[in-house]
C-alpha cells in the first residue's frame, strides 16, 4: 500500500511521520511546493525508522506527483494555516486554488485514490476536491471530526479525571464554530457524561472544543497540528487496513439528515472503500436545528467558492 501526503509542513510531516510510524503502508511520499523541504523531511523520517523499528520507506518529492503515482490514500494538507484575529474561512482566496490544483495532480496520477482533506476551510476545501476530482463521494472526505472529538474527550477527561480512551464522543457539522457536539451520546465508558457532569461545567467544555483550534492559533501563531496529523493518520489507517471504524468526517451528503449537496461532518464507517456507510442517528429537534444552521454556515462559503469560478 501507498499513501502520499500533499503539504509537508507541519500537519503534513506529522501525518507522515505517524502513518510511518504505525507500519501498515510500504511507502509514504511526502510532497511539497518548497525546493527540497519534503526530500529534506522524508529522509530525516527515514533515519528514524532504525530506532522507532518500521518498514515504511518515505520518499520526498518537490512538486513531482509522479512520485505520488498509484496512491491507494491521498492526504491532502497542502494551503496556509490561519495567524491569530482570523478565521478558517479567511483561508479561502488562497486555499481553494491550491486544493484545486494539487487535486487535479493528485487525480492524474493516482485516479483511484481515497483522498482525505485537511486544509482550511475543511468542509468547503471537501467540496473543492470532490468537484475537482470527479470521483465519487465514498472517496473524498475531510479530515475533522476525530480532531474536534478528540479535544472534546480530552477536555472532558481532564473535569472527570478518567482516561480520555473511555471517553467515547460524537460531534457533527462543520469545522467551525457551529460545531455540534453531541452530549447526548457522549459516554464514559458507557455512563452518559450528562449523569456526570452538571450542565454548566458540560456547557464550558462545549464552548471550549468549539474553540479549540482558535485557543492554539492564539497560543502558537499558528495552528495545530500534533492532534490534526495523527487525526489524518487514524483516518489513513481505517482504510489502508479496512477496519471499519467509525469515526465523524466530513462527506458529501445527499438526503441523509434531511441536507442535501453539502459537506458537513457525520458519522460514517470507514474501511478499504473509503465512506463505507453514513450513519444515521436520532437527532432531537434542538440538535437538527444546530446541524441545519451549521450547514448553511457552510453552504455560505462553498458559495463563495462558486462565486470564483475556479470549479
Ligand atoms: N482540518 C483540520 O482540522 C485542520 C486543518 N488545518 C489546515 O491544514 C493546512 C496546513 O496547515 P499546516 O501544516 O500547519 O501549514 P504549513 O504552512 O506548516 O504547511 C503547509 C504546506 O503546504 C505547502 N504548500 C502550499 N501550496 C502548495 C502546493 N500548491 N502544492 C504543494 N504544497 C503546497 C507549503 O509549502 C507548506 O509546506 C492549513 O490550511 C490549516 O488551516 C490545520 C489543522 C487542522
Ligand atoms: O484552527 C485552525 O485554523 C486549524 C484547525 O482547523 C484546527 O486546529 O482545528
Amino acid at each position: 500500500m501507498k499513501v502520499t501526503v500533499v503539504g509537508a509542513g507541519n500537519v503534513g510531516a506529522t501525518c507522515a511521520q505517524i502513518v510511518a510510524e504505525k507500519n501498515i503502508v510500504s511507502e509514504v511520499v511526502l510532497l511539497d511546493i518548497k525546493e527540497g523541504l519534503s526530500e529534506g523531511k522524508a529522509l530525516d523520517l527515514w533515519q528514524t525508522a532504525p530506532i522507532n523499528y518500521y518498514d515504511t520507506r518515505t520518499v520526498g518529492a518537490t512538486n513531482d506527483y509522479s512520485k505520488s503515482a498509484g496512491s491507494d490514500v491521498v492526504v491532502i494538507t497542502s494551503g496556509v494555516p490561519r495567524k491569530p484575529g482570523m478565521s478558517r474561512d479567511d483561508l479561502i482566496s488562497i486555499n481553494a486554488g491550491i486544493v484545486k490544483s494539487v487535486t487535479e495532480n493528485v487525480i492524474k496520477y493516482s485516479p483511484n485514490a481515497i483522498i482525505i482533506i485537511v486544509s482550511n476551510p475543511l468542509d468547503v476545501m471537501t467540496y473543492v476536491a470532490y468537484a475537482v476530482s470527479k470521483s465519487s463521494k465514498n472517496k473524498v472526505l475531510g479530515m475533522a471530526g476525530i480532531l474536534d472529538t478528540a479535544r472534546y474527550r480530552a477536555f472532558l477527561a481532564e473535569a472527570l479525571d478518567v482516561s480520555p480512551r473511555d471517553i467515547q464522543a460524537l460531534l457533527m457539522g462543520g469545522h467551525g464554530d457551529t460545531m455540534v457536539p453531541l452530549p447526548r451520546y457522549t459516554t464514559v465508558a458507557g455512563i452518559p457524561v450528562t449523569e456526570m457532569l452538571d450542565e454548566e461545567t458540560l456547557a464550558k467544555i462545549i464552548d471550549r472544543t468549539k474553540k479549540g483550534g482558535g485557543e492554539l492559533v492564539n497560543l502558537m501563531g499558528t495552528s495545530a497540528w500534533y492532534a490534526p496529523g495523527s487525526a489524518a493518520a487514524q483516518m489513513v489507517e481505517a482504510i489502508v487496513m479496512d477496519q471499519k471504524r467509525v469515526f465523524p468526517c466530513c462527506v458529501k451528503l445527499e438526503g441523509e439528515y434531511g441536507l442535501n449537496d453539502i459537506f458537513v461532518g457525520v458519522p460514517v464507517k470507514l474501511g478499504k472503500n473509503g465512506v463505507e456507510k453514513v450513519m444515521e442517528v436520532k437527532l432531537t429537534a434542538d440538535e437538527q436545528e444546530l446541524l441545519v444552521a451549521s450547514a448553511a454556515a457552510v453552504k455560505e462559503i462553498m458559495d463563495v467558492v462558486d462565486g470564483m469560478n475556479i470549479l
